[in-house]
Order: structure tokens, then sequence, then C-alpha cells
């Protein structure tokens, strides 16, 4: 399907790859290591991804890299809820919520987001209950084996493609159950969550695989160690490896790109697109 359905009659053109841009408020991801970012701060950053092509802003108060630490639901809706707030009052633009939690997802969304983005594909408690209230609010639900503490300890498939299509189907399924509807649904593997460097690489070549659901992939690679660990680079040299991924997740399918770096990946993606979409 080329339109994603979103709430308040909206919908999400996929014709042409969109940029999801990465805006974090987790105390990891603040670089004066305050505690809480402003909200006129993030409010800043937000426009300026969205300046540089970003159509999507994905907001997530739990960092979800290996080994990082949980966070209170309170800790959780302190840190996002405001920023969604600030930015719907500035812009129409669409926003998501990277969470697991339930309770997260249904302020989240009262506050204006527009996706649920879960790397916990709404397994946890309450989560499909919640979201299959909400009348086309969109769904990513990615593939993840294990849990962010331990699933880089030693991850193994016996059909790396076979076991993550498994999944998709078992979650599509459980959401079809719930009464969401398929053209709320997103899919994408997660590099990264569960995965050695070469499953990385493999889902990333074949990525065109998914294709097989006809729902929207989203690939968020963006600085990622399979970056980081190919190149030895450390995460802020991890730009053009990053922009190669982008582009080859594009080539191969994709239809979300989510990203730290919103700016050089439009051009990248803009310079892709003069050759596919015969615009010149
Ligand atoms: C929150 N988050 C971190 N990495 C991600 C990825 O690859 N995909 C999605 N959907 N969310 C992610």
């Amino acid at each position: 399907t080329s339109t994603l359905t979103l709430p308040r009659g909206r919908t999400l053109n996929l014709e042409k790859t969109v940029i999801m841009g990465i805006l974090n408020v987790t105390p990891d991801s603040f670089s004066d290591g305050g505690q809480f970012l402003k909200p006129a701060e993030v409010l800043k950053r937000a426009m300026q991804l969205l300046d540089d092509g970003a159509q999507i802003l994905d907001i997530g108060g739990e960092s979800t890299r290996p080994g990082a630490p949980d966070v209170t639901l309170e800790e959780e809706l302190a840190r996002v809820i405001p920023v969604i707030r600030v930015i719907r009052e500035q812009s129409d633009c669409i926003i998501s919520i990277d969470t697991s939690k339930a309770q997260v997802m249904e302020q989240a969304i009262l506050a204006g987001a527009d996706i649920v983005n879960d790397v916990r594909a709404l397994q946890e408690h309450r989560a499909l209950e919640v979201v299959s209230q909400f009348e086309d609010v969109a769904i990513c639900l990615m593939h993840m084996q294990g849990q962010p503490r331990s699933m880089q300890s030693a991850p193994h498939y016996d059909d790396l493609f076979a076991d993550i299509n498994t999944f998709f189907t078992r979650r599509i399924k459980a959401c079809e159950t719930a009464g969401i509807k398929l053209e709320q649904l997103i899919l994408d593997p997660g590099f990264g969550f569960g995965k050695t460097l070469a499953h990385n690489y493999e889902i990333l070549a074949k990525f065109d695989d998914f294709n097989k659901f006809d729902l929207p992939l989203l690939a968020g690679l963006s600085r990622k160690s399979m970056i980081g660990n190919l190149l030895n680079r450390d995460i802020n040299e991890r730009l053009a490896g990053s922009l190669a991924g982008a582009l080859i997740a594009a080539q191969n399918g994709a239809k979300i790109i989510r990203v730290h770096d919103v700016k050089e990946t439009a051009d990248v993606l803009n310079v892709y697109q003069a050759c596919t979409q015969g615009i010149l």
C-alpha cells in the first residue's frame, strides 16, 4: 500500500521514501547530561528536523539500546508528554511515540501522537487493548529477539527470515483480532535488536523480502553498531555508513527511514528519487 492511514482523517503518502527524524528525550541523549531538556529546546530541535526534511518526528523517553536501564512510567510520561504537547501546539507534523508502555501510548495519542512506534510490537500488558480504542492511529510493529538488556549476548536463529516473518504474521493477527485494521500497520525487522552483525546485513541486503506482507516497511539503522562495528567508527563518526544504509534500505523497499541526520539523509534520498521517479 502506498498510503498510511493516520488519525483525524489525515494520510501519509508513501510513494516517496519518508524520513522519520529521531527526537530523543532520554538523559543519555542530552548534550549537557541534564535531567530534562527544556521543552523550548526540544521544540527548536523538532522544528529543525522538520525544516531539514523529516515528515515524522519519533519521540522516545526510554532508550532501547542494548543494556539500557528501565524507565518508570512516571518518568517516561514526564519526558515525552510535554514534548508532544508543545510540538502539537506549533505544528501539524506527524508525531510518533516510541514506547512499549500502554499508558504512555494512551497519553501520547491523547496529546496528539499519530503513530505508535513499539519496539516490542504491542506485546506488553494492555498495549493492544489501549491502541485498538483509537481510530486510525498507525502502529509500527518491530521485531526484537529477547529484551534490550540481553538481546545482544548471543543472537541465534534457525532461519532468520522465516523467524522474523513468523513473528510479523503472529503480531499482525493479534492486531486484527483486537480490531486494528491492516491499513494502520507498519512492519520493521529491527536492526540491532537481537541480531549479529551478519544478521543485520543479511536483513539489509534482502530487505525487500518483507514486502510480501504488502505493508509499509520501516528501517532504522542510523548510527547503530552494525555501522560502528563494521567500520570501527565511534558513534559520531557513523554518518557516511548510515547514509549508505539509508540508501540501500530505500532501494530495497523501505518506505520510512528512521534517522538522526535528517538533512543529509534527505539529500541522499532526493538524489535517489531523481533517478527512480523520473522527475527530470
Ligand atoms: C526506537 N527505535 C530504535 N531503533 C529502532 C528501529 O530500528 N526501528 C524502530 N521502529 N524503532 C526504533
